[in-house]
């Protein structure tokens, strides 16, 4: 064999292995999927022979209703029967039958529910509930940044009081992903399963994955630099489009910061988009300016970061892999949004139309060439760009969507899309709401996002 044929064939070994080690990877995964859809409907089910103790969250990017499966994971374990589910699906009669309950409830926007608590809510507002056969615990997670620290929480804990319910201990709330208040929600649930020994709660684990890439997507923007990475696995991992990757920076562990993954499992790297903020007192953003390496021992190519991914079912496909998508956001948002594009390029999946939003088309397109190469590729079907400092007056993504009001309808109401928006709440998302709510009406976009086919990943 010649030297070159020797190479061939070391090459041809080389990719067969990989692609073995993939299909492995894949199969896992697969089976693992499987396994936690049949535990949750498990857990989904009502016992029969015992009135179930009801788990019930409130959750926008997916730490809630992790706390709440694995709550639910360890009560069922220990023999309690249990019925998880999000606010959303819980009904008066459901309520009127439950005696025991535990909630996990965190907050968005001002204080308010997350969107898959917003039908919940508005029902207990409408009328006045009589709870006195229910006793319930409730964890509430919030960010005391927040002037409403844990309001959404709070409200249902007063709700629930106002009704008639029994609390079984005092509300906890926690920080942040603090410690200590998820000892003390664990401890609750010893006390309360009677269970002296509960099975391992199991803890999210950080891996150290390593910073093999970094660029600047925005050179002379007038906005703060926004840079794209790329991080490498310890081992072979692999993740949905929608997911998020939580990171624990060096100079403030206790408090992980989330990004949405930009790249799919396909790519073998994790890609995040990550804006270099700056605080009020003109120093580097703790988190942003580490990752950017804006500051003094900044993070260097070739560093560990302390890192792992979670799940957000919130923002995954879900039921609308063969639909239809329109994907709308703007900024770092659009790091959600490429993930989503970025699978169904791969797949061939579409039709997809894509309206997004930053400053100036002449620094800020992030990704511009493989948004405009799946223009032209078919892949994006149709591609809106709001570049709000273009014109004299300043032009968004919601006025794009007033602008294309007609097309919206045909694309959701005929078509069948799905809508999907990540980036800003404050200013974005609730201006595209609104846009929404004018172009398609409120009845339709409550329904939509009832169903599972408006989904926001939105910070
Ligand atoms: C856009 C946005 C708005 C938020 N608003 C509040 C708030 O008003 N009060 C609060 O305590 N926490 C607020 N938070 C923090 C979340 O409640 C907290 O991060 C929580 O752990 C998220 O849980 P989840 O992943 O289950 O949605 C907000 C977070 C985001 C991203």
């Amino acid at each position: 064999m010649s030297l070159d044929m020797g190479r061939v064939a070391a090459a041809a070994l080389l990719v067969a292995a990989y692609a073995a080690l993939c299909a492995g990877i894949w199969l896992r995964e697969r089976r693992r999927a499987a396994q936690a859809r049949t535990e949750a409907a498990a857990l989904a089910e009502a016992r029969t022979g015992a009135v179930p103790l009801l788990v019930g969250y409130a959750s926008q990017t997916g730490h809630a209703e992790e706390i709440a499966h694995e709550t639910a994971r360890l009560l069922h374990a220990a023999g309690e029967p249990v019925r998880l589910a999000a606010l959303d699906d819980i009904d008066a009669a459901l309520l009127a039958l439950t005696q025991r309950a535990l909630f996990i409830a965190s907050t968005y926007g001002e204080g308010d529910a997350p969107d898959n608590a917003a039908a919940f809510w508005c029902r207990c507002q409408a009328g006045a509930a009589l709870l006195p056969h229910l006793r319930y615990g409730l964890l509430a997670l919030g960010d005391r940044q927040y002037a409403h620290f844990c309001g959404f929480g709070r409200a249902l804990d007063a709700w629930l009081h106002g009704a008639g319910a029994t609390p079984l201990f005092a509300r906890i709330d926690m920080d942040n992903a603090n410690a200590g208040a998820l000892q003390a929600w664990r401890h609750q649930l010893s006390q309360f399963a009677s269970l002296t020994e509960l099975p391992d709660w199991q803890a999210p684990t950080f891996a150290a994955w390593t910073l093999v890439a970094r660029r600047q997507l925005n050179p002379g923007s007038v906005g703060a630099p926004v840079v794209h990475l790329e991080l490498e696995p310890p081992a072979p991992t692999v993740w949905e489009p929608g997911d998020l990757a939580e990171i624990r920076v060096p100079a403030d562990p206790e408090h992980p910061r989330e990004y949405s993954i930009a790249s799919i499992a396909r790519d073998g790297r994790v890609h995040l988009l990550v804006r270099a903020t700056t605080r009020s007192d003109g120093t580097p953003g703790l988190a942003s300016g580490w990752l950017a390496n804006t500051q003094d021992k900044g993070l260097e190519i070739g560093g560990a970061v302390q890192m792992r991914l979670r799940a957000h079912p919130a923002f995954r496909l879900e039921g609308n892999a063969a639909a239809p998508i329109v994907f709308i956001g703007n900024g770092t948002g659009l790091a959600g949004l490429r993930s989503h594009l970025r699978a169904r390029a791969a797949a061939g999946t579409g039709p997809n139309w894509l309206v997004f939003g930053e400053r100036n088309a002449a620094h800020d397109f992030l990704y511009g060439d493989e948004l405009r190469g799946w223009l032209a590729s078919g892949v994006l079907e149709r591609l809106d760009v709001a570049f709000s400092r273009d014109q004299p007056q300043r032009i968004h993504v919601q006025d794009r969507l007033a602008e294309a009001a007609d097309a919206l309808r045909d694309w959701v109401e005929r078509r069948g899309a799905a809508l999907y928006v990540c980036g800003s709440l404050q200013g974005m998302a609730q201006g595209v709401d609104a846009a929404l709510r004018a172009a398609l009406g409120d009845a339709q976009v409550t329904a939509l996002a009832r169903s599972g086919r408006y989904r926001r990943d939105v910070y």
